[in-house]
């Protein structure tokens, strides 16, 4: 990705609506994110898809994620990542690429999805995402951008006029899950999501919200009901926000 200067996100009435979206596996927050955005007219960032991306790039170097020196073969590599990493910010199109080759689906696999917290658990690995997702954030050119993932609200964009954590009982997540993936078993995707979440409560609390977050549990809500409170709690904190579409 190209090197911009990166600087505080502000939420004066002219500038473009932040929004940032946190929670955990299976909540919701890509998908209510996509079709929030969708709606507004707004941007949408999937930071979870840059930690994807990147798990795929150390692989494909030949990387093994399960070995402890995933640090020292990583990090060094990080500049050439971010040359490479590209990802689709309009709500309607739905790519990730390194370089030339779209890894979108790849990087969706079970298998990727296990890894993912390897990578995620090294700081220089964040501190170098966390100014990606800034820059991406400050240099939106849409009237608004909604960013969804687990550090955003706490770490990315403390200061974005609306922060959300987007929740749902464990129960719950895992049964939207287990529907998305109706050839795996369900006892698998259970763990899977389970076993995620354990690792990437490690390194940032993304159960329960920081002081000035809203708590949006969408564990009695349908998704239509989920993406209106969304909208709703946006409008609440910024009355200028677009018409929805
Ligand atoms: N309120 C809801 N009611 C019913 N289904 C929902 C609701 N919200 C989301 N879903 C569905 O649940 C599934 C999981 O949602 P989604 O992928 O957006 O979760 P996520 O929080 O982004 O997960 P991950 O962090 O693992 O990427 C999707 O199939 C989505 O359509
Ligand atoms: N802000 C974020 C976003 C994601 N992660 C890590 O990436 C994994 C994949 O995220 P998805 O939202 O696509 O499921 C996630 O399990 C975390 O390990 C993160 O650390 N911070």
């Amino acid at each position: 990705m190209e090197d911009r200067a990166v600087s505080p996100i502000i939420g004066a009435s002219t500038d473009p609506i932040v929004v940032v979206i946190d929670g955990p596996a299976g909540s919701g927050k890509s998908s209510v994110s996509r079709e929030a955005a969708r709606r507004l007219g707004f941007e949408l960032l999937d930071t979870g898809a840059a930690y994807r991306a990147l798990a795929c790039f150390a692989m494909r170097m030949g990387i093994d994620l399960d070995a402890a020196d995933v640090p020292e073969q990583l990090v060094p590599k990080l500049d050439e990542f971010l040359e490479q990493y590209a990802i689709a910010l309009h709500p309607d199109e739905r790519w990730v690429r390194l370089g030339e080759d779209d890894i979108t689906e790849a990087i969706r696999s079970t298998e990727l999805s296990s890894k993912v917290s390897a990578v995620a658990r090294i700081p220089e690995v964040r501190a170098t995402l966390t100014e990606l997702f800034r820059t991406l954030l400050h240099d939106t050119a849409a009237p608004g951008i909604i960013a969804e993932g687990r550090d955003l609200t706490t770490v990315v964009a403390p200061d974005a006029p609306v922060r959300l954590l987007l929740t749902a009982d464990e129960a719950v997540r895992i049964q939207r899950r287990s529907s998305e993936k109706a050839g795996e078993a369900a006892q698998a995707v259970a763990a899977s999501v389970i076993e995620r979440d354990r690792k990437d409560q490690q390194v940032v609390d993304f159960l329960n919200p920081a002081e000035g977050v809203t708590l949006v549990d969408t564990t009695h809500l349908n998704f239509e009901e989920s993406v209106q409170r969304t909208i709703d709690l946006i409008r609440a904190a910024r009355p200028d926000a677009p018409e929805t579409i």
